[in-house]
């Protein structure tokens, strides 16, 4: 029988998980490094076949529109890298690493097809969005991104180095642009997750078979 993880950052959004499927869900911690590391420690003590970094998270709305629900097809750190005269060079322009994992292709179309979810790019920053000129700039330097959080991309090189397949599925409580806390949409996002998870759990195939 195939194994899930599903990493989430907070509490909340491990029990919205929880509360759509019977998978294991971690609450790993927020941001990149705390994701990366609650997800390697959780598979170096036992093995999955699949990891999901899963979450709320800010929207590109011109690309989505109203639509409530990414699923990634190229995780993406969209920070990590060097600020130069000539504007921002990812840190495989400087000769080392990686800035992107790719989710498997069928996964991410039967994420898709059962969700609704949007397949586009999933940026992971280290600072929340919180002006249209950042907006801005990143959407110059990722036309296809769809949504923004703060985990993905640390579970995807926790994930990488376990070989081990990963997926991130993000449900949109913001949208990403000049900083309105008190406007994030998080129990609406929250129940989105939750639908989400429960449709996957629906399809009754693997890996989603809990
Ligand atoms: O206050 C609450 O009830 C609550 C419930 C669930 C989650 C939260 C969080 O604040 C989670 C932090 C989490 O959110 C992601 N996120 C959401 N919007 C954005 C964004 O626009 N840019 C980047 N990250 C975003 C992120 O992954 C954080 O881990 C609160």
């Amino acid at each position: 029988m195939p194994r899930t993880l599903v990493v989430t950052a907070v509490d909340a959004e491990r029990d919205a998980v929880a509360a759509g499927a019977p998978f294991d869900v971690l609450a790993g911690g927020v941001g990149p490094a705390a994701a990366a590391a609650s997800t390697a420690t959780a598979l170096a003590r036992r093995s999955y076949d699949l990891v999901v970094s899963a979450g709320i998270g800010g929207g590109f709305l011109d690309l989505l529109g109203d639509r409530a629900l990414v699923v990634a097809e190229r995780i993406v750190a969209a920070d990590l890298g060097a600020e130069t005269p000539e504007g921002f060079v990812p840190v495989t322009g400087l000769g080392f690493g990686t800035d992107t994992h790719t989710p498997p292709e069928g996964l991410v179309r039967d994420v898709a097809r059962a969700t609704g979810a949007v397949p586009g790019d999933v940026l992971t920053v280290s600072t929340v969005t919180g002006t249209a000129e950042r907006a801005a700039a990143l959407r110059e330097r990722h036309p296809r991104a769809a949504a923004e959080a703060m985990e993905g991309f640390g579970v995807a090189e926790a994930a990488a180095l376990h070989r081990t397949p990963v997926l991130e599925i993000r449900a949109v409580s913001n949208p990403v642009g000049p900083r309105d806390r008190a406007a994030w949409r998080i129990p609406e996002a929250l129940a989105a997750l939750t639908a989400a998870f429960s449709a996957l759990a629906q399809t009754g195939a693997a890996p989603w078979t809990p």
